[in-house]
């Protein structure tokens, strides 16, 4: 199993790490257009491996696609994070280009690749890679509801004084400030749902900082995270490379699915050996509905902004 992640910086390096550290993928190449750095990156990691015992073999290289060949798992990081005050939506006008000319080269050396999206805005730039390349459907995924369902579940386990192992909870729709859509409703404590501990206020106030996480860490750090997203992207490689056909919430390309189309929108998916296996349609309630539909919206807008 071979994995390629471009952009060796904090995601890629931090998806790189815990790729190895679960040590399923024979080979990560790490790929950055930065001179050296990649090779840096990936000599720094190798040297951890003695300690944190895995076999993964990481190679790092400088812009050399042909080091990329074959890969069936591709992961695109590449591109700029947001600084404090910033909206994800904000980068398109830089990492459009950048997604598009990545994706383009990583499908010349391994057409039958599974391409993860990172970079944001996320929705948009997953969108961009069905628009301008040939992969089919299943093969071309967002990461964004993966982390978000994570940092969902630890505002629930802060919420509740429960172990994070206690909680489970879903967030679907754009990975937006605004956009994000939490299932509070369908959250569960140990399957019973948290409305039997939590006041609405409460609850209220968990789905609010559940979807300004990401902005919270960029107020924090002074750039965006890097270690709930690479091990969320870890996640979603180690379910495609072990055919494990887990549940994530993932950017998928929808036709009709939710009752919308020609957009990549976070819905649970179940990931295996082709990489989306099967957009699972959930029932929602009509609220969860509408607020679909508005990030929906919301997506649509931003992806209006793209030249195709
Ligand atoms: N979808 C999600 O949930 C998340 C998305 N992100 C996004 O991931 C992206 C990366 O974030 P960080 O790693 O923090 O940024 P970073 O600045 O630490 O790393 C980005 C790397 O991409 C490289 N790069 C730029 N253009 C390139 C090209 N054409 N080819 C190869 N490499 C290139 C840069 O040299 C740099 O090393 C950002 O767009 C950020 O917003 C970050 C966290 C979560
Ligand atoms: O917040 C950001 O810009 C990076 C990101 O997508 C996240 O951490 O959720």
């Amino acid at each position: 199993m071979k994995v390629t992640v471009v952009g060796a910086g904090a995601v890629g390096a931090s998806c790189a790490e815990y790729i190895a550290i679960k040590d399923f993928a024979s080979e990560v190449v790490l790929l950055d257009i930065k001179e050296g750095y990649a090779e840096g990156k990936a000599m720094d990691l190798m040297q951890t491996a003695s300690l944190n015992g895995f076999d993964t073999k990481i190679t790092g290289v400088t812009n050399d696609y042909s080091k990329t060949a074959d890969s069936d798992i591709c992961v695109i990081t590449s591109g700029i994070p947001r600084k404090p005050g910033m909206t994800r939506e904000e980068l398109i006008g830089i990492n459009a280009g950048i997604v598009k000319t990545v994706s383009s080269s990583l499908i010349e050396h391994s057409p039958n690749t599974i391409i993860i999206v990172v970079s944001n805005p996320m929705d948009t730039m997953t969108y961009l890679v069905h628009k301008s390349t040939d992969l089919p459907k299943n093969r071309i995924i967002g990461m964004g509801g993966a982390l978000d369902s994570a940092r969902f579940k630890y505002r629930l386990a802060e919420a509740l004084g429960a172990p994070i192992s206690d909680v489970d909870g879903m967030v679907i729709g754009g990975h937006s400030d605004k956009g994000m859509v939490p299932l509070i409703g369908k959250a569960v404590r140990n399957s019973v749902v948290v409305s039997e501990f939590l006041s609405e206020e409460r609850m209220g106030q968990v789905v609010q900082d559940t979807k300004v996480g990401g902005a919270t860490l960029t107020g924090l750090l002074g750039t965006s995270a890097w270690y709930a997203p690479g091990a969320a992207v870890s996640g979603m490689v180690q379910a495609i490379a072990c055919d494990t056909k887990k549940i994530f919430p993932c950017s998928a390309l929808l036709e009709g699915e939710f009752g919308l189309s020609d957009l990549s929108i976070g819905v649970p998916c179940i990931l295996g050996a082709n990489g989306i296996e099967k957009i699972v349609e959930i029932s929602l309630s009509d609220a969860e509905k509408a607020k679909l539909a508005e990030s929906a919206e919301g997506v649509k807008k931003t992806n209006g902004l793209l030249e195709l």
